[in-house]
């Protein structure tokens, strides 16, 4: 069994780097493990349940769309479910893949029950994804053959493999893609005590000596996001071997954070502007995103996938049919008088 993280890259341009470059040059802080995989219990029983069936059956995996925020684990879950399964994992992304005729080389050299991972799955063009459809359905590929009239179409068979998706925007996927998938698994953000865990476990990979409640302060600040936990861990270290003795207690994790502007409840200044912006340039909503992020000067992209997520999980931010909405909770929170919203019950 191996686990490609990329290292045929030359032969394979299409499989991406994705695993390796998350830790480049570092110890890596990816669990290899579902039981060391912390949190998203739900998921985790699942897809716990899933690979035993297969693997009593001799079967490959169904196959799994993995959604959610970015950060929150899904390429590790990925190379955790190859690694549980015991088969090989190849990894992609979407925009890798811009011929149908990539694909079809990816698929063609997979071996019995091996996982292809396609991380954005959500960005595949048209044509490209039509190939999926056979391949994911009937472990099949129909290639065409010759030009004009003597063309024709003949179909390869695949051994049975495993399609592994993942995506930050479900709702982006085309219809038949999306019912192709036998197992869907939404990701959801981590609680502090989770992400206490996570950084606490990080640390001893790290070799770096934390306090409970140190661990606990990079947990709160972290956004429900284990990647965000994981690189605060890494400033925070910084901080402490120069201004302290090495030891993560609370108040080098405090410190740090506040010179990084990651307020006590983990917001940064994107956050910030993002919400002071809706409440002094549009009496605190509703604004249409698009029109948000040109005021900030932001991609509405990065708005919705990467700042909403949050600020909505912490009741600061609501979105309506006519736009974005700052609740009375966000004012408090930037010390702005709340005067009310015209025709809104928050
Ligand atoms: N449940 C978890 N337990 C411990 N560490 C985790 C967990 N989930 C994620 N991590 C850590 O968080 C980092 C980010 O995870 P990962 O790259 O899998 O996220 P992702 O969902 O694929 O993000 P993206 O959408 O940006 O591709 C990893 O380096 C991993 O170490
Ligand atoms: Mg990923």
């Amino acid at each position: 069994m191996s686990i490609d993280f990329g290292t045929d890259i030359y032969e394979q341009p299409i499989v991406t780097k994705t695993l390796l470059q998350e830790d480049s040059g570092e110890v890596s802080l990816r669990p290899k493990l579902l039981s060391e995989y912390i949190g998203q219990e739900k998921a985790k029983e699942n897809l716990s349940i899933f690979i035993q069936a297969a693997q009593r059956r001799g079967e490959s995996l169904d196959h799994v769309l993995l959604h959610g925020p970015p950060g929150l684990g899904k390429t590790t879950l990925a190379g955790i479910i190859a690694q549980e399964m015991g088969v090989n994992l190849r990894i992609t992304a979407g925009p890798a893949i811009e011929k149908a005729g990539d694909l079809a080389a990816l698929l063609t050299n997979l071996g019995e029950h091996d996982i292809l991972f396609v991380d954005e799955i959500h960005r595949l063009n048209r044509t490209v994804e039509e190939i999926l459809y056979p391949a994911m359905e009937d472990y099949a590929l129909d290639i065409m053959v010759g030009k004009g009239p003597t063309a024709n179409s003949i179909r390869l068979d695949l051994p049975p493999f495993t399609l592994i998706g993942a995506t930050t925007r479900s709702g982006q996927l085309s219809a038949p893609l999306r019912d192709r998938f036998g197992v869907t698994l939404r990701l959801e953000l981590y609680t502090p005590e989770e992400l206490a865990l996570i950084v606490k476990r990080s640390a001893t990979l790290l070799n770096v000596p934390i306090e409970e409640d140190g661990a606990f302060e990079i947990a709160r600040r972290s956004r429900g996001t284990p990647r965000i936990a994981n690189r605060m861990l890494r400033r925070v270290r910084d901080f402490a071997q120069v201004k302290g003795d090495g030891v993560i207690t609370k108040e080098l994790a405090d410190m740090a954070l506040s010179a990084l502007e990651i307020d006590y409840l983990g917001l940064d200044p994107v956050d910030r502007r993002m919400l002071s912006a809706i409440i002094e340039h549009y009496s605190g909503g509703p604004v249409g995103l698009e029109t948000l992020a040109a005021t900030i000067g932001e991609e509405s992209i990065t708005l919705e996938d990467v700042y909403e997520p949050y600020l909505m999980q912490i009741g600061f931010l609501t979105r309506t049919p006519r736009g974005r909405c700052a609740t009375q909770k966000a004012y408090q929170h930037l010390h702005i008088d709340y005067v009310g919203q015209l025709g809104m019950d928050v």
